[in-house]
């Protein structure tokens, strides 16, 4: 089957805005493909969920297009800019446009809440004013926007440790936005969290992302998610992507193909 939607929503030309890969592949070892040469493109806005069976190269994927993975080949076009070109400097400036949420939410434990919020502002206040915890006001301000926000406006002064998963995640996600991202990744965002803790953490995701215009891709296990809260789903199997389409099309004999078997259908 080819990939619904590739050719109509797929590659655009190079200076469009929205990211843009164009025959990404990785290969940890050399020969054996994880990503085989993916081209995809990305609107400005709205979430896109990228399902598959474990092993199928989707961190991988969400990975190379902020360069925590070095790709093999391809190119990454956010507006236009190759990212794959990128080193030093100009990666530094490139990453701090694009957000990410981790599975185990990677914070600093031992900081508070508000300092790991602030902790999305790194890449771009100097350094020694983050050493000396002398952020901007208005970054002080906008950090308690995002904590109301994220429905956390007591927490602010309490360890990051002290906090439940999906508490934890809340800080994650306004961690991301306070970098004001112009894309934002999640990466298994919700896999550590309870049913209900998920569904609110997808919820909030939503929510702050469309209030400020971020396009977001979103690594996620659970298909009723991804249907419930993507606006566009892409299905990899074997670091291709075989399905491409929104929710609605996404049929059983798709899953079967992304995934493998039926009984589980
Ligand atoms: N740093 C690495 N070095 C070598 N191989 C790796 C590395 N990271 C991932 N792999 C391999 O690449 C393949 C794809 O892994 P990846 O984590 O991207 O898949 P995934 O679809 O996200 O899986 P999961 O849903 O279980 O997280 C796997 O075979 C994995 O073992």
């Amino acid at each position: 089957m080819a990939a619904q939607g590739i050719g109509t929503r797929g590659v655009a030309p190079t200076g469009t805005r929205g990211l843009v890969l164009r025959g990404l592949a990785k290969e940890y070892t050399p020969g054996k493909p994880v990503l085989r040469g993916i081209d995809l493109a990305f609107p400005e806005q709205g979430i896109t969920a990228i399902i598959g069976p474990s092993g199928t190269g989707k961190s991988t994927l969400i990975r190379c297009i902020n360069r925590l993975v070095e790709p093999t080949s391809g190119e990454i076009l956010l507006h236009g800019e190759d990212l794959a070109k990128l080193r030093g400097r100009a990666l530094r400036l490139a990453r701090r446009r694009i957000g990410m949420v981790f599975q185990e939410y990677n914070l600093v434990e031992r900081l508070t809440v508000m300092e790991n919020v602030l902790s999305g502002r790194l890449g771009y206040v100097p350094l020694w004013r983050a050493w000396l915890r002398k952020y901007p006001q208005e970054d002080i301000a906008r950090a308690f926007e995002l904590l109301d926000a994220v429905g956390l406006p007591e927490q602010a002064t309490r360890r990051a440790d002290a906090l439940s998963g999906g508490q934890r995640q809340r800080v994650g996600i306004a961690r991301a936005l306070m970098q004001r991202p112009e894309l934002l990744l999640a990466d298994e965002p919700t896999s550590s969290l309870d049913p209900k803790t998920a569904v609110e953490v997808m919820e909030l995701l939503t929510r702050l992302t469309e209030a400020a215009g971020v396009p977001v891709i979103v690594n996620i296990h659970n298909v009723d998610l991804a249907k419930r809260f993507a606006q566009r789903i892409i299905g990899m199997s074997e670091g291709a992507v075989v399905f491409d389409g929104p929710p609605e099309a996404l049929q059983p004999h798709h899953l079967q193909q992304i995934y493998g078997g039926e009984d589980w259908i």
